[in-house]
């Protein structure tokens, strides 16, 4: 099985020993999680290393309680490792949290149905008691970046599902974090949405220079937007293979994907998902 391939997939897409390298974003080595359910432990995460170095786009793919979901909550510090070590910008994920270096989009937009699409991406800077004319700065900045120029006044049952959805990116860029969590962002939209949000999403990585860390259970969403795509599988959740994408180059259209280069890098990443599948489910 691809057990063996992920240190060697790293190792020749993200060199670790050399000293010009700078200190990884993520730096995350032998993690471990067990959930104790009642029916016995769940295994959730299982001696993952990985290091996720500044810029990087980078998706997290594999079937159903490959512990996706679970590595990006530990990153967040909404889970805490029984095992291993992880740093966020240098720091534990707790302290990272404190100093805002993240922002996490969910799967459902979670906006507030009674507050303006200004009001909701204002409301972390609110929170953090930031000033009202720097709050209307930040979102008119934050809304024009996501295309939702002229909905501030808006209500989010106003808006589509993926305006909604840019919605969320723009208050979780509110604050300007250095990290971007997106735990399956797009999963519940139709795909044309789904392209279209994709190439978006890529031009906002490419203008903010943010590293953005994204769950998917899309083969082609995964390899689209990548620069590295993280294969997981299940029982106990694991890394199987690690892939460089970073060749694909940062400027991409919808029509790389019937590309030799592009194909490839799915095949690979379908050949992990397989070895890695139990038919049992
Ligand atoms: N709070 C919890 N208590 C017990 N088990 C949990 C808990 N949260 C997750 N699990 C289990 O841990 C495993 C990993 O779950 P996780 O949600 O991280 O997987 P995932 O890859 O994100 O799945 P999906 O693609 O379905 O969202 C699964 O077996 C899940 O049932």
């Amino acid at each position: 099985m691809g057990g063996s391939k992920a240190p060697s997939g790293l190792a020749a897409a993200r060199p670790e020993s050399d000293p010009a390298t700078p200190a990884p974003v993520v730096d995350i080595k032998d993690l471990s999680l067990t959930y104790e359910a009642a029916d016995g432990p769940v295994y959730a995460l299982s001696n993952v290393n990985l290091q996720i170095a500044e810029g990087e786009f980078v998706s997290f793919i594999g079937p159903s309680g490959c512990g996706k979901t679970t590595l990006l909550r530990v990153i967040a510090d909404l889970e805490q490792p029984n095992g291993g070590h992880i740093h966020v910008n240098g720091v534990s994920p707790s302290e990272a949290r404190v100093r805002r270096d993240y922002g996490f989009i969910f799967q459902a937009p979670a906006l507030y149905p009674w507050r303006t699409i200004q009001k909701n991406v204002e409301l972390p800077l609110e929170i953090f008691g930031i000033s009202k004319g720097e709050r209307r700065e930040r979102s008119r900045r934050q809304l024009e970046l996501v295309n939702l120029k002229g909905f501030e006044k808006k209500f989010p049952w106003q808006l589509s599902g993926g305006m909604q959805q840019r919605a969320s990116i723009a208050r979780a860029l509110s604050f300007d974090p250095r990290l971007l969590l997106m735990d399956e962002p797009f999963g519940a939209l139709d795909e044309i949405v789904r392209d279209h949000l994709n190439e978006q999403l890529l031009k906002l990585w490419d203008k903010t220079r943010k590293t953005v860390l994204f769950v998917t259970h899309s083969i082609p969403e995964a390899v689209f937007l990548s620069s590295m795509i993280v294969v997981m599988s299940p029982r106990p959740g694991r890394i199987i293979d690690i892939i460089d994408a970073s060749h694909l180059g940062r400027e991409r259209k919808l029509e790389i994907r019937e590309t030799p280069e592009f194909l490839k890098i799915a095949h690979r990443v379908r050949e992990g998902l397989r070895a890695g599948h139990s038919y049992d489910d």
